[in-house]
C-alpha cells in the first residue's frame, strides 16, 4: 500500500516535470517537498535551495503575515483554485528580487500525508507590459490636454477646468470669471526675430501670468497667440484689479523685452453658470475681439447673468492700463 502511494506520488511529480509551468508540492507546514525544473529556475538557482525552504519564503516580507493566517484557512477547508481567475500575487525570488505569477491551488490527499500543489505562472512580463500601457496612456493624457510650447494647459484642459466650474458654480451659487487674452502685433516677432523668439515671448507671458495668479486660477494657450484665464470666486469687484494687474505686467514684461506687443483682453464675470464651456469662452472672446477692432490694447469686461439681456457690459478700460 505504502509503495502504492510512493508510485502515486512519484507518478505525480513525474507528470509535473512535463508540464509547462512552474509545479511545487508543499507539506501542511509549507516546507517545499518537491518543484519541476520550471520551479527551480522561476524561484531559485537550484534544486536544492528550493527544496529545503517553505512557501513563505517565495511571499514578500509585507505580505507573509497575511500568508500564514490564508494558509491555516486553506488548510481547514482547501478549495482548489484555478489560474483562471485574474488574481496576480507577488512573489519573491531567492536572490530577493520579486516577480508577478498566477497561481493555481490545489490538495492532493495521499495516505503517506497532504500535500499542497501549487502552480504558478510567471506573469512578470505581462504585468510589466500593463503597467507600460497603463504609465503609456497617463502620459498621452497629460499630452493631450498640455500645450507643447509653454507647458500650461491647451484649449482642452481650459474646456475641462471650465467645466468642472461651471457644475461647481451650479451648485453653490459661485461667481466665477473668465478672461479672454489676444497678444497684439505677435505676428511681426514672429517675423522679425523668427518663430524661436516668439515662442519665447509665449512662454514669458505665461511666466509672468504663473507669478501673478493664485494657485486655483487656471491660465491656458487655445489657440497660436491667444490665452484664457479662468478666476474661480471672482466676481466684478474683485476682477478689475487682477487682470488689469496681471494685463499691466504682461505688458511691463513685453517692453522691457523690447518686443511691442501689447494685449486686448475680454473679461466676464458670470454670476450665473453659462450652458458649456464653449459658452463661456465664446462670451469673453466676442469682448475681446470688440477691443481688437476698436484699435487693440484694452479691456473691456461684463457681467453675465441669465435673465432677459444676458450679457451686460459694465466697464471697459481703453488705452493706458493703471500704473
Ligand atoms: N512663435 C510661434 N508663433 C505662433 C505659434 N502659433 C501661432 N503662431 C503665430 O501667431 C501669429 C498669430 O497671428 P495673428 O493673431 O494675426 O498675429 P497678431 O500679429 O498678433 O495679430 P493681431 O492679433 O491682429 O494683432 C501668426 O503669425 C502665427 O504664425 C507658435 O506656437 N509659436
Amino acid at each position: 500500500m505504502g509503495q502504492d502511494i510512493r508510485v502515486t506520488l512519484e507518478t505525480y511529480c513525474e507528470f509535473l516535470t512535463t508540464i509547462p509551468d512552474a509545479a511545487l508540492l508543499a507539506d501542511s507546514d509549507g516546507g517545499i517537498v518537491w518543484a519541476n525544473e520550471m520551479a527551480v529556475a522561476l524561484f531559485s538557482g537550484s534544486a536544492d535551495g528550493l527544496w529545503a525552504q517553505n512557501v513563505e519564503e517565495l511571499i514578500p516580507e509585507h505580505l507573509r503575515e497575511g500568508h500564514f493566517e490564508h494558509m491555516k484557512r486553506y488548510w481547514d477547508n482547501p478549495v482548489a483554485r484555478s489560474m483562471g481567475n485574474r488574481e496576480r500575487l507577488g512573489a519573491r525570488r531567492q536572490d530577493g528580487t520579486s516577480i508577478t505569477v498566477a497561481i493555481m491551488l490545489n490538495q492532493l490527499n495521499l495516505e503517506d500525508g497532504r500535500y499542497a500543489l501549487a502552480i504558478c505562472r510567471d506573469m512578470s512580463q505581462e504585468q510589466r507590459q500593463k503597467n507600460d500601457l497603463h504609465e503609456a496612456l497617463e502620459q498621452e493624457k497629460v499630452l493631450s490636454t498640455t500645450d507643447p510650447v509653454t507647458g500650461v494647459g491647451n484649449r482642452r484642459h481650459f474646456s475641462n477646468e471650465l467645466l468642472y466650474e461651471i457644475e461647481r458654480s451650479s451648485r453653490h451659487a459661485r461667481v466665477f470669471s473668465v478672461a479672454y487674452l489676444d497678444l497684439d502685433n505677435f505676428k511681426d516677432v514672429n517675423d522679425r526675430y523668427g518663430h524661436a523668439q516668439g515662442d519665447k515671448l509665449l512662454q514669458q507671458i505665461v511666466e509672468v501670468a504663473q507669478r501673478r495668479l493664485r494657485k486655483t486660477d487656471v491660465i491656458a494657450r487655445i489657440g497660436g497667440d491667444e490665452f484664457a484665464v479662468l478666476l474661480p470666486e471672482t466676481g466684478t469687484t474683485t476682477i478689475q484689479s487682477p487682470i488689469a494687474d496681471l494685463l499691466h505686467k504682461m505688458k511691463q514684461s513685453m517692453h522691457d523685452s523690447g518686443w511691442s506687443v501689447t494685449i486686448s483682453c475680454g473679461v466676464v464675470t458670470f454670476r450665473t453658470p453659462p450652458g458649456t464651456p464653449e459658452d463661456a469662452l465664446k462670451a469673453a472672446d466676442k469682448l475681446m475681439y470688440e477691443v481688437k477692432a476698436a484699435g487693440k490694447d484694452a479691456s473691456r469686461e461684463a457681467v453675465f447673468e441669465r435673465g432677459p439681456s444676458e450679457l451686460r457690459h459694465s466697464s471697459g478700460t481703453e488705452g493706458e492700463l493703471p500704473d
